[in-house]
């Protein structure tokens, strides 16, 4: 099987209060786990078990105090700032569950950033076609501000599609959406993920989101506590109750 995310024992604390109040809090307790490219895996656990940091540590956004991650093979934790950046640019995107569009730049020059930045600029018409793909043909010219949430979000989604990453980590995709748009938002993910060579990684409180995924995680404490294949809403809650 081939990986495009294997982490190994991942460890992660911050330091919380101040003087002498001052304490560190283990975050994430020696995570493990592994994407297959070709898959989608839902992240789900109660709230504070530690869900963003373990993808904002897998992607690279945030620094692991142990343990280790590859991405694509390339190591992540402890990687020097130029590696860490050419991991990213060239295999990881990022979908913000607030979106995090340049909100001085259009929708098209939103999605095409990442690829320039990659050295691999779109066209005009690659633009257009993913902006398309995401429902929002002829939206090239719009700013974010003049859009939608569930408009933005498809131009973020659009932006991961178009930068050809082989890992797309999503945060609370449809946190802010409401059902139509948070149906057609996964819709997107999924098909990201049904291209053999590509993974999705998603963290959710959202338990349609996580029925269509192709593994659910399930993260107590800051440790994989369960792992669910294919299952419908009902028995993720059931998985989720058990876990509280
Ligand atoms: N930068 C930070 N500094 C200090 N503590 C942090 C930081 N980021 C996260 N935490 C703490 O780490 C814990 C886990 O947070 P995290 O956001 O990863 O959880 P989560 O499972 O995603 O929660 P939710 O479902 O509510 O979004 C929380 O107690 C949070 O307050």
């Amino acid at each position: 099987m081939s990986c495009t995310v294997v982490a190994r024992e991942v460890c992660k604390s911050f330091v919380i209060g101040r003087g002498s109040k001052r304490r560190a809090t283990d975050v994430l307790r020696g995570v493990s786990l592994h994407v297959a490219a070709g898959e989608m895996v839902a992240i789900v656990g109660p709230s504070g078990s530690g869900k963003s940091t373990l993808l904002y540590c897998l992607s690279g956004l945030e620094a692991a105090d142990a343990g280790s991650v590859e991405v694509m093979g390339r190591q992540v934790v402890g990687a020097g700032r130029n590696d860490l950046f050419k991991t990213r640019r060239d295999h990881v995107g990022f979908i913000f569950q607030s979106y995090n569009l340049i909100p001085s730049l259009t929708a098209g020059e939103n999605v095409s950033l990442p690829a320039r930045l990659a050295g691999r600029p779109l066209t005009a018409a690659q633009v257009r076609e993913v902006l398309a793909g995401v429902g929002l043909e002829g939206r090239e010219k719009s700013r974010p501000a003049d859009m939608s949430g569930g408009e933005q979000q498809r131009v973020a989604i659009a932006r991961a599609l178009a930068g050809g990453a082989d890992v797309v980590f999503a945060d609370e995709p449809t946190g802010a959406l409401d059902s139509k748009n948070g149906r057609e938002a996964l819709g997107l993910l999924r098909g990201i993920a049904d291209d053999p060579a590509r993974s999705v990684v998603m963290v959710t409180h959202d338990l349609e989101a996580a029925s269509m995924a192709d593994r659910i995680l399930v993260l107590k404490d800051g440790r994989v506590v369960r792992e669910l294949g294919r299952s419908n809403p009902t028995d993720i809650l059931k998985a989720l109750e058990a876990a509280r």
